[in-house]
């Protein structure tokens, strides 16, 4: 039988982003350490549903009610919201869901807290069942929440043995409590595990009541977690936890061309018209002829321009005298009279008088120097248009007009309407420095000509070194870490960059120390340690303070394809954001799967795939780049998207070719 558990934080400022939620994940991680060997009979689903409410009535009923009847969560434990501030509404809305009050639980927390503090009497926490589910209101702190969680474990896995009908459980723990006292009964008022009199309660395995989860010391290998302590985040509520950490950084002042790959922080106004010259065409009676369609296009084309004061016809076809022409680069000195022209070149300006261009094409030549280099009479054979082909004074960008605004990536084009407006200098967000450091006693150099010993090549540093410079970003080579030296590598690496990714070293082994140290060594707050997803799955993230100043932690897996997929997904936002870019995330599309994958994983996995387009299809067809073992990064070579499948299930396991499902552009 499986157990549900949901954690349910109750707090405005944890849901509107104003303060960081610790006792929620906390709670997620005890019941992830603590129930397991504790549930004899019920397998705890790892799966532990979390998220954040605000201190709204409504909202906590709606939640909790959509978990215990449409999830199936057995346990729900609340956190925040008991208290006697106005906002505190918890007791109340779970009094609106429950069916059967359990007062004494309430009770038993209580007497276990006021031996810690007499203000545990100012809670008014509620537990209680609906159907199958038992509702327990928790404090809001992380100490208050961890200590009431803590004085309930001796007897919540028999309530939930009796909630879930476990009945050979409830049966032996009942006979347990016939035997003599001596040998079983639970100890009063206590959460140890031993009675009086030497023996072991029923309820509980002394193997886990040493304490429950703290800060594990890393270099103690015997009492590492057998299993993770972490919780499996969804991929989506692991970016938008990082997204959330990610604080854009300041602006600095840039010449525009140092600005290149950067994202504006300020707006960019253009101080004069584009094109400058000629003033507006408002002499309506007046024709002005040229020889060539494209002023703005044809740059080297030389043109005529005529001219005649006929006052509301064009002057038409026919022969015109050849007065001067005007260059690209001088402003023309005639002003044309009825029955002149002027030759004009494409983005020269236009003489005064003048009002119609006419392509050299459409004239023929009727007399010219006896030299040859002077043209004196031309035939006008196509009667022009007024003011066609000619560009008035502002019509690529108007005077003071917003010509780019914050957010805006300065690309090529970018970088010319600066050049073009003379705008020189610019408002820009400032990069994040990254640091990339490898972990593991097994890598040696790239260089390294001789193997053996267990030893491989470092690839990773240099994978994500490059994936990060070609997005732009100042990147340090913090090198490879050692068990021995990881510590001083990582306050090196804190020293000097404002985000660190390291790869290896977070998962399950005696060296994966990662985790470890960032908790025990640099107090970090590891916001999550493990993503419902492959590859990638114990991907962490953390932050920490730092000399003053806040740190992003990226902890991905060693697996070359899992740390590639993971810096994409969730570092490259991370910078993105930082780095002012008010969209992130990288693009989804549509693609249609070019052939059938079988065997689907328990967790959605990000494959990697080549993308093309055939004639008549209405969508990219993507197709997989071979094994997608995490180990193998010839799979991610030429990959241009990460195609996301969704998790098997009882029903799906596999998905067909043409099946139309989500990529991420890479
Ligand atoms: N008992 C369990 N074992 C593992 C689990 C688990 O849940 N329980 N998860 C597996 C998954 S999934 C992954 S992914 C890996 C991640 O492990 P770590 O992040 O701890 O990485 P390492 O153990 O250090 O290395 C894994 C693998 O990658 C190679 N590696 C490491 N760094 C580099 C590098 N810089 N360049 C090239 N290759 C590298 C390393 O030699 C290992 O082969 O854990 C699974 N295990
Ligand atoms: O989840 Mo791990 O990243 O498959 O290889
Ligand atoms: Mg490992």
């Amino acid at each position: 039988m499986k157990l549900r558990v949901g954690v349910l934080t109750v707090s405005d400022s944890c849901y509107n982003g104003q303060a960081t939620d610790t006792s929620g994940p906390n709670l997620v991680q005890l019941v992830l350490s603590e129930f397991p060997q504790r549930l004899k009979g019920l397998t705890l689903d790892e799966d532990i549903v979390y998220t954040i409410v605000p201190d709204d009535s409504t909202l906590i009923q709606n939640k909790l009610l959509q978990w215990c009847i449409h999830d199936d969560v057995n346990l729900i434990l609340t956190t925040g919201g008991t208290g006697f501030s106005a906002r505190d509404v918890t007791p109340e809305a779970t009094k609106m869901v429950i069916e059967k009050e359990a007062p004494s639980l309430s009770s038993l927390m209580l007497l276990k807290s006021l031996e810690v503090t007499p203000l545990a009497a100012l809670s008014r926490a509620v537990c209680g069942v609906r159907c199958k589910t038992l509702i327990v209101n928790l404090p809001g702190s992380k100490k208050g929440s961890e200590e009431c969680f803590t004085f309930l474990l001796p007897v919540l896995p028999h309530a939930l043995h009796v909630l879930l009908d476990a009945k050979s459980q409830v049966k032996s723990t009942h006979q347990a409590l016939q035997a003599p006292a001596s040998s079983a009964s639970l100890p009063p008022n206590s959460s140890v595990t031993q009675t009086t009199q030497g023996h072991v309660c029923p309820l509980h395995s002394p193997a886990i009541d040493s304490g429950v989860a703290k800060n594990i010391d890393p270099d103690l290998v015997a009492k590492r977690h057998r299993h993770s302590p972490w919780p499996m985040l969804a991929v989506e509520q692991a970016v938008s936890i990082i997204l959330d950490q990610s604080e854009v950084c300041d602006s600095e002042l840039l010449s525009y061309k140092a600005a290149r790959g950067r994202i504006l922080s300020q707006s960019v106004f253009a101080p004069e018209p584009l094109p400058l010259f000629p003033p507006p065409l408002k002499m309506d009676t007046l024709l002005l002829l040229s020889y060539t369609v494209s002023i703005l296009w044809l740059a080297q084309e030389l043109v005529l321009t005529c001219h005649t004061l006929k006052s509301d016809t064009s002057d038409g076809a026919g022969v015109r005298k050849v007065v001067d022409s005007s260059i690209a680069g001088d402003l023309p000195s005639h002003r044309l009279s009825s029955g002149e022209c002027m030759r004009i070149n494409t983005g020269a300006a236009l003489p005064d008088g003048a009002d119609s261009v006419v392509q050299v094409e459409d004239t023929k030549l009727i007399k010219s120097s006896e030299d040859g280099k002077v043209e004196l009479q031309v035939e006008i054979l196509k009667a022009p248009r007024k003011g066609l082909d000619i560009r008035p004074v502002g019509s690529d960008i108007a005077e003071g007009q917003q010509v780019l605004s914050p957010g805006m990536k300065v690309k090529a084009a970018e970088v010319g309407i600066l050049a073009t407006a003379g705008v020189t200098t610019v408002h820009c967000y400032r990069l994040p420095k990254v640091g990339v450091m490898s972990t593991g006693n097994e890598l040696l150099e790239p260089e390294a000509s001789r193997l053996g010993d267990g030893k491989i090549r470092d690839s990773n540093r240099v994978t994500l070194i490059t994936l990060l410079e070609e997005h732009g970003l100042p990147v340090e080579d913090l090198g490879i870490a050692r068990t021995k030296d990881l510590r001083q590598l990582l306050r090196k690496a804190f020293t000097g960059s404002d985000v660190i990714v390291t790869s290896g070293g977070v998962s399950m082994g005696e060296k994966d120390l990662i985790k470890g140290v960032l908790q025990t060594d640099f107090n970090a707050n590891i916001h999550f340690g493990r993503v419902f997803m492959k590859p990638g799955k114990p991907t962490t993230f953390a932050t920490l303070v730092y000399e003053g100043k806040k740190k992003l932690f990226f902890g991905l897996p060693g697996n070359p394809v899992s740390a590639t997929v993971t810096c994409n997904l969730f570092v490259l936002p991370a910078l993105r954001a930082m780095s002012g870019d008010p969209k992130p995330m990288p693009d989804l599309w549509k693609v249609k799967l070019s052939s059938d994958i079988k065997n689907l994983d328990p967790r959605p996995e990000y494959q990697r795939a080549l993308l093309s387009w055939k004639e008549g299809d209405h969508l990219p067809s993507a197709t997989i780049t071979g094994s997608q073992i995490s180990s193998r990064l010839l799979s991610v070579c030429s990959a241009q998207a990460l195609v996301i499948l969704p998790p098997r299930t009882e029903k799906v396991t596999i998905v067909t070719a043409g099946t139309v499902i989500d990529a991420m552009l890479l």
